[in-house]
C-alpha cells in the first residue's frame, strides 16, 4: 500500500491596477488520464525479465503482451495519453502539465497526481529533484514538481503582478493524514492539547479540505525547493528510525 503525499499551493494573484483576476465559476470536473511505462531497470534486464507491454503513443493505446514469446497482445487499453518508455521527463511536462499550471494561474481549482504499484515510476515522475551546479538549467531527469513550482514563479515574476503564495504538504497514509511541515521532533514534542487536530472535512459539492494544515508563506522558488528538500531529509530519517526498530 503506497502513501499519498500532496504538496499544496495556494496562490492569490492581483492585477498591477488591483483588480482581481477572473475566476470561471464553471463546476465542471475534466479529468484525464495519463499512462506513463517505465522502462526495464537495470536488475530487470539482467533477469531476462520479459517487456509485458507496448506503447502506442500514437493511438493513445497500450496492449498487455500475454505471450512474450510470440508477442501475443492479450488486451488493449485507451487513455488520454500514452508516454512510453523512451519518454524523458520533459516530454511528460510538455505534453500533460504545463496546460494544467497554465489553469492553475488562470484560476482554476487543478490536482496532479501519480497513481500505480510500488516500483513504477510515482517518485522518479513527480519529485526527482537536480539542477546544474550554479544555473537555473535542470537535469534531464528532474521531475513534475520542481518543474511545475519554476513554471508559476516564471509566469507570475513575468506579469509583474502582485501575488502572495502559501505551500502545504501532507501525507496520507493508511487513512492518516500526516503533516510534513511540522518536523517530527515538534510534532512528538507537543502534548494532546497543542497538536493541531488534521481532519479532512467536506463542504459541498463533494469538495473537501484539510483543516489545520500548517502552512508556509513563500516568496521564491527556492524557498519551495528548500521546503522539499527538508522534507526528504525528514523522510529519510523517519525510514531509518522505523528500520532500526524492526
Ligand atoms: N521513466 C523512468 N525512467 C528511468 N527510470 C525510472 C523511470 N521511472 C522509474 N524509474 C526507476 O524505477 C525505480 C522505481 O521508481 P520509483 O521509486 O519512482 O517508484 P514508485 O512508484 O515511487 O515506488 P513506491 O510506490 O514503492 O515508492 C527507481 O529506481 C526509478 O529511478
Amino acid at each position: 500500500m503506497g502513501s499519498i503525499r500532496s504538496i499544496g499551493l495556494t496562490t492569490a494573484s492581483r492585477s498591477s491596477d488591483g483588480s482581481s483576476i477572473k475566476i470561471d465559476k464553471d463546476d465542471s470536473i475534466n479529468v484525464q488520464v495519463v499512462l506513463r511505462c517505465r522502462p526495464l531497470s537495470g536488475d530487470e534486464k539482467r533477469a531476462k525479465m520479459p517487456v509485458a507491454i507496448s506503447c502506442n503513443e500514437h493511438k493513445h493505446e497500450v496492449s498487455v503482451i500475454q505471450n512474450a514469446a510470440n508477442r501475443h497482445l492479450a488486451k488493449s487499453f485507451v487513455f488520454d495519453k500514452i508516454l512510453g518508455p523512451k519518454s524523458q521527463q520533459k516530454d511528460l511536462y510538455e505534453q500533460a502539465i504545463a496546460l494544467i499550471v497554465n489553469e492553475a494561474l488562470e484560476g482554476y481549482n487543478c490536482t496532479i497526481f501519480a497513481y500505480g504499484q510500488t516500483g513504477t515510476g510515482k517518485t522518479y515522475t513527480m519529485e526527482r529533484e537536480g539542477r546544474k551546479q550554479k544555473s537555473r538549467e535542470f537535469h534531464n531527469d528532474v521531475g513534475m514538481i520542481p518543474r511545475v513550482v519554476r513554471q508559476i514563479f516564471d509566469t507570475l515574476e513575468a506579469q509583474n503582478n502582485k501575488y502572495s503564495m502559501k505551500v502545504t504538504f501532507l501525507e496520507l497514509y493508511n487513512e492518516e493524514i500526516t503533516d510534513l511541515l511540522v518536523p517530527d521532533e515538534v510534532s512528538q514534542s507537543l502534548d494532546d492539547k497543542s497538536r493541531k487536530p488534521i481532519a479532512l472535512m467536506e463542504y459541498g459539492k463533494g469538495a473537501v479540505f484539510v483543516r489545520g494544515l500548517e502552512e508556509r508563506v513563500v516568496r521564491t522558488a527556492d524557498e519551495i525547493y528548500k521546503i522539499l528538500e527538508e522534507v526528504r531529509r525528514m523522510l529519510c530519517r523517519r525510514v531509518d528510525a522505523e528500520e532500526r526498530i524492526e
